[in-house]
């Protein structure tokens, strides 16, 4: 028998749905994680999911077929069969095919000698450099390689070599070879990775990046410590101790985290003798046998990856409740994937065993798909019942905790100046910028002069989870300090220096940085303020990317769009195709500064999302005159207050019941925020609009019910739709009037 989705996703380290949203752009969409895939079909995903594996091959090919790069060529042929140890087996850090590489995952660095996890891989951090995984190939009789390899020649004679120092970003290498940031960003795309213009490279990319266009790199290797977050930590010099492990809880939403939290913490805080008042500064200590553990108390997996996006790895153990009478749930799922993803020892809390329908063995039973088997039936996993509302089970799996710590030795040293991660962070009115800083390797001291991300100070004053005031504190405890210039952000690495006026050169350096890159942000452009812009003479063309179901009203909108006449400015189509608008549009448009129009097809996957994060306008229409007029109007300045609809919530279609003289019903989840009865409705498949109107009936079982939230089922029925088919999603959205700015 071939091999399951689910099974091929934990081989690769990768979630079930990324294997299944790689199918679906096979075209061999499939129904869930159980589904059979056939040779041919894990061979194909193979390759998406390890280019590097095939990267000798194809540099061969390419170097069979270029003419003009032998040298550097021969340089990268070598690198790419260098053993590749350091990018395999790293806890899900090894490239996987560019499609989720903003990240930058693929780290072949050297820089594994962090005493917090033996295993662990240890990821670099804000650089998050791209890495490209497959070079492209050209034929050497075509017109565009001639006219390529005469340009490289000519570029050659000229000398062109690129010199750095430091990490270079899409914008930095675009200006030192005197290209556009799109000319690179579309190279990368070409190569499988997806980045913005303010991404990092790195060096192998930056390489690869500049052979394409004819350029040699020479790295100056100095060591920056603006960039800390790559500057490794000699630990041969220390005499290292045990340190308390890290601790994240993860799973479903009402599986019982906040109240295992909670339970832990009302039972085992250390709480001191004068006037300890346990307050939340997003993690608290416990001590349990004499030995502490930390806990992170937000839980929930989306902070927790938020946090390593950012470069920070402090959890060291995760643990996954699962309550016992409700069994493995989507999120149960998420939170394993995202555990295993950064590899952490995983310890699973079953959970509500108090309650009458607990059934732990069915959980046991249903973990076992996700590789989790518990040590009675001849695996590595621990499974620790218990009932987070009575307190019942806490001590064994703190004691759980404390036995994975031993077996990993999570070690650190507390004699050198204190590194590690935010926590998290605020403005307080009083007090300024306050943060919680997890004190990882080293000792934080009052007075000490810090940068944290791109903030700096000195550290003011210290209070612990117990709401103390204390001087100075070491590895593996959480803290709240005073002092900083302005926010930092959860996820962002701190250090400390012991010259006073380098923290505050480097601090000032990493500060100017983060104002220049927010400032480049501001300036993009929307149909909101074009006009104005338009006026003041910063915009004279209106960048478009068009996105629409079929070629036809794309080329239909790109033609008028064209043609609309308004004196000073123009319409530039950047790029126009079919089908959803994807991350890579968004990419695009971030760098060309250009709004993207979507034409009866919606974003996919996290393109919504990245798009608020990039601050790229997305307008979505389902009529092309509006469309036309809406830009039209925004140029001539003449934008009318206006209904804008907001998403509500997306629901998954997993089950479709025809009834007699009613039509379809949909059985459905709610996968995103929530629909209402009074919602509007769009039916979305593979990315396309098919359907838009009403809802005739939301019902919970047999009630007809008002509204229903993320996590819960529902059933469905779509006023005068019947044609809802599985896999379908329906989105939600109710229609605000907003006031133009
Ligand atoms: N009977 C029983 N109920 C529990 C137990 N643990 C939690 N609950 C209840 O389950 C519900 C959800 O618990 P929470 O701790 O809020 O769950 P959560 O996982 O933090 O939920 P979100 O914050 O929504 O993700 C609450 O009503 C708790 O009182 C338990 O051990 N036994």
């Amino acid at each position: 028998m071939g091999k399951r989705v689910y099974e091929f996703a934990k081989e690769q380290n990768v979630t079930s749905k990324q294997v299944i949203t790689q199918l679906e752009k096979l075209n061999k969409p499939v129904k869930n994680h159980m589904a059979v895939l056939d040779e041919e079909t894990v061979k194909q995903l193979d390759r998406v999911f390890n280019p590097e594996k095939y990267r000798a091959e194809k540099q061969a090919e390419a170097k069979a077929t270029s003419t003009s790069n032998e040298p550097k060529q021969e340089k990268k042929e070598a690198q790419a069969s260098r053993p590749q140890a350091g990018q395999q087996n790293r806890g899900g850090q090894n490239n996987r095919g560019g499609q989720n590489n903003r990240g930058g995952q693929n780290r072949n660095d050297n820089r594994n000698n962090d005493p917090r996890n033996k295993k662990r891989g240890k990821g670099k951090g804000k650089g998050k450099p791209v890495k490209a995984a497959v070079p492209q190939e050209a034929d050497p009789n075509s017109k565009t390689s001639q006219r390529k390899a005469a340009r490289l020649a000519q570029e050659a004679e000229m000398g062109n070599v690129i010199k750095y120092d430091d990490v270079l970003s899409v914008s930095d290498l675009a200006s030192k070879m005197n290209k556009k940031p799109n000319e690179i960003i579309m190279k990368l795309m070409g190569l499988g990775v997806m980045a913005t213009i303010n991404q990092t490279l790195d060096d192998e990319t930056v390489e690869l990046l500049a052979a394409e266009f004819g350029f040699e790199v020479e790295k100056e290797v100095v060591v920056d410590e603006t960039d800390f977050e790559t500057v490794e930590i000699d630990f041969s010099q220390y005499d290292l101790e045990e340190r308390p492990a890290v601790v994240t809880i993860m799973g479903h939403v009402d599986h019982g985290k906040t109240t295992l939290l909670d339970s832990i913490r009302n039972t085992k805080v250390v709480a001191g003798e004068a006037g300890g008042i346990t307050q939340h500064i997003g993690a608290y200590q416990v001590e349990v046998n004499d030995k502490k553990i930390t806990f992170l108390d937000t839980p929930g997996h989306a902070a927790f990856t938020t946090m390593r996006a950012r470069g920070a790895e402090v959890t060291d153990i995760a643990i996954i409740v699962v309550a016992a009478d409700d069994g493995v749930m989507p999120q149960t799922e998420e939170a394993i994937s995202h555990a295993k993803a950064a590899n952490v020892p995983i310890i699973v809390a079953v959970n509500k065993m108090d309650k009458e329908g607990a059934n732990p063995d069915r959980v046991k039973q249903e973990l076992t798909e996700f590789g989790l088997i518990p040590e009675e039936w001849g695996g590595e996993t621990i499974f620790v019942p218990i009932s987070a509302i009575k307190g019942e089970g806490i001590d064994e799996l703190l004691e759980m905790i404390l036995l994975v710590s031993e077996v990993e030795e999570y070690k650190s040293t507390p004699d050198m100046p204190a590194r590690g991660s935010v926590i998290e962070a605020k403005l307080d009115k009083g007090r300024g910028p306050v943060a919680t800083l997890l004190v990882q390797h080293g000792t934080l001291r009052i007075g000490d002069s810090i940068v944290v991300g791109s903030t700096f100070g000195r550290v003011r004053a210290m209070v612990n989870d117990i709401g103390r005031r204390v001087k100075q504190v070491g590895p593996s405890t959480p803290i709240e300090i005073t002092g900083l210039n302005d926010v930092p952000q959860a996820g962002d690495q701190f250090i400390v220096f012991e010259d006073e006026k380098k923290a505050r050169a480097i601090g000032e350096k990493r500060y100017q940085r983060y104002l220049e890159s927010q400032r480049r942000e501001s300036a993009k452009v929307s149909l909101d303020d074009l006009f104005s812009r338009i006026q003041e003479g910063e915009v004279k063309d209106l960048n478009v990317i068009i996105k629409a179901d079929v070629q036809g009203s794309a080329e239909a909108l790109a033609g008028s769009l064209r043609k609309i006449d308004v004196e000073g400015v123009k319409v530039n189509i950047v790029h126009q195709g079919v089908g959803a608008i994807t991350e890579g549009d968004v990419i695009l448009a971030s760098a060309a500064n250009a709004v993207i129009i979507g034409f009866n097809v919606r974003p996919d996957g996290n393109a919504r999302s990245m798009a608020e994060q990039e601050n790229v306008e997305m307008r979505l229409h389902r009529i092309i005159y509006n469309a036309i007029e809406e830009i039209e109007s925004a140029m001539k300045g003449m934008l009318d207050p206006e209904f804008v609809e907001e998403i509500t919530g997306q629901v998954e279609v997993r089950d479709v019941f025809k009834v007699s003289k009613v039509g379809a019903i949909a059985g459905c989840y709610v996968t995103e925020g929530k629909i209402t009865r009074d919602a509007g409705v769009r039916v979305i498949r593979n990315g396309i609009v098919i359907y838009e109107g009403k809802l005739d009936t939301l019902r919970r079982f047999k009630d007809d019910v008002k509204e229903v939230a993320t996590g819960y089922e529902c059933g469905i029925k779509v006023e005068k739709f019947d044609d809802i088919k599985v896999d379908d999603v329906i989105e939600a959205f109710v229609m605000k009037e907003v006031e133009r700015k």
